[in-house]
Order: C-alpha cells, then sequence, then structure tokens
C-alpha cells in the first residue's frame, strides 16, 4: 500500500508580501496552517500585524506569493466568495450599534449568516447575561470586547483573524478569551491573533515580524 500523504494545509502562505502606501510592508512570508491551529503574531507599531490580517481577510492583495486555502488562491474567481464565508475578523473598531441592545448587536449578525440560535449562550459564555437587554452604549471598553467575542462565537466559523483581541479585557476576560481559542481549535478551527499582550495558547505558531527600518533611538534607548 502506498504511504498515506498528509494532508495539504488548509491555509498556506506561499512566499508572500506586500506593499503598504508603495513601500514594503511583509517579506517573503512562509506560513501553513492545518485545522487546529494557530499563529500568535507579534511585533512593534508598524511592522505589519494589521496589515499581515488584513492580507488573509482578502482586503489587501499580496504584491508577490500566493495565499491558498485548499490549494487555491484566495483571490481567484470562484474561490474568494467561498473563502470569504469562512472568516471571522474581529479588530479594534467594532462595529457595536449603539442603540441596539447587547443581545440584539450579537442577533443582527447571526440574520445577516441566515443563522440563528445561539446568541444567548455565547452572550452568557463571555459573562454578559445580565447585560443582555441593555443599550450597547451603556457598555465600558472591555464589555464591548466581550460582546465582539460573544459574536464570534454565535457566527461560529472556521477561521478567526483577531487583531488585538485581549486589549481592554480584564484578566477573567483573557482567560476567557484563551478558553474560547483553545475550544474553537478543538473543533478544527484556525486561529490567527495579532497582539502586543501576553496570551496563552498552547502549541501555537509565534512569528515575530521585524521591524520595518532601522529605528531611530528613542528616549529609552538612550537611557538604558
Ligand atoms: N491605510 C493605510 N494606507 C497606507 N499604508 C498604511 C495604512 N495603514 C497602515 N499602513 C502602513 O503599513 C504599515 C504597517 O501597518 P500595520 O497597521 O499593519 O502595523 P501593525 O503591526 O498592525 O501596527 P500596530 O502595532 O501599531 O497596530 C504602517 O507602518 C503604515 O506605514
Amino acid at each position: 500500500m502506498p504511504p498515506l500523504r498528509p494532508p495539504p494545509p488548509r491555509i498556506l502562505l506561499n512566499n508572500v508580501s506586500c506593499m503598504r502606501n508603495a513601500q514594503i510592508v511583509l517579506r517573503n512570508i512562509n506560513v501553513s496552517m492545518h485545522d487546529g491551529s494557530a499563529v500568535v503574531l507579534t511585533g512593534a507599531n508598524g511592522s505589519g500585524k494589521s496589515t499581515f490580517l488584513r492580507m488573509l481577510g482578502g482586503f489587501s492583495r499580496p504584491s508577490a506569493g500566493e495565499i491558498l486555502w485548499n490549494g487555491h488562491d484566495i483571490q481567484s474567481g470562484g474561490v474568494f466568495q467561498q473563502y470569504k464565508l469562512q472568516l471571522n475578523w474581529m479588530s479594534l473598531k467594532d462595529a457595536i450599534k449603539e442603540k441596539l441592545t447587547v443581545l440584539e448587536n450579537v442577533q443582527w449578525f447571526e440574520v445577516l449568516e441566515g443563522k440563528i440560535g445561539k446568541s444567548e449562550g455565547a452572550i452568557e459564555l463571555m459573562g454578559l447575561g445580565r447585560l443582555m437587554n441593555e443599550k450597547a452604549r451603556m457598555l465600558s471598553m472591555g464589555q464591548r470586547k466581550r460582546l465582539q467575542l460573544a459574536r464570534l462565537l454565535a457566527i461560529d466559523r472556521p477561521i478567526w483573524l483577531l487583531d488585538e483581541p485581549s486589549v481592554a479585557l480584564d484578566a477573567e476576560g483573557v482567560r476567557l478569551l484563551e478558553h474560547i481559542i483553545a475550544e474553537h481549535r478543538k473543533k478544527g478551527g484556525i486561529v490567527f491573533v495579532a497582539t502586543h499582550l501576553p496570551i496563552e495558547i498552547e502549541d501555537a505558531m509565534s512569528l515575530r515580524l521585524p521591524h520595518r527600518f532601522p529605528r531611530r533611538k528613542t528616549l529609552v534607548d538612550l537611557v538604558h
């Protein structure tokens, strides 16, 4: 019997570079992601973490190389629409509607997805149960972040692109975030996290993006 071939990666970044504003931001990135895997992206301000996520989200195109999903270029016709439906994007812009309640803010996204039924459980899990019927404008920054995470859970797509997901969360919120990431991965989900803050994700690949330019000396450098 011929030896079994390992399955192809679900997502492959093959020698990918990306330009923004006519300058190279990312250069020759190679990343291979199977179901259940995670990457933690770190790097200085401006090193390209959000650009990396934008590229995976299809908002920016690689200037060289290719991003493959199930072996197909995500930008090629027919593939892109299918690929986009796999993504859950979470960024610092929270897209929360102030006049809607917490529950409506999650259900609204469920309706857009043509799904229904997970909102309340997701809100409870994120510790916002007693605020379910409050207007979103009443929420603190950390509660807004929890609401974004509840939306992520309710929408339930396989590939999570998380830009600074733990900003504003308290210690319990960070533990919850780590928990839902672990549970998502157990179901075969794939997670990309860009962060400046420590986060515990078991067996995550760590990708530290280099400084884009030789940095000017700052006061901190001069003091040390
Ligand atoms: N809208 C934009 N148009 C053109 N260039 C941009 C834009 N946003 C960012 N850039 C450029 O891309 C570079 C990388 O930015 P990016 O936001 O990806 O960095 P980052 O690592 O996420 O930074 P931070 O840690 O500050 O969030 C920036 O230095 C900037 O020059």
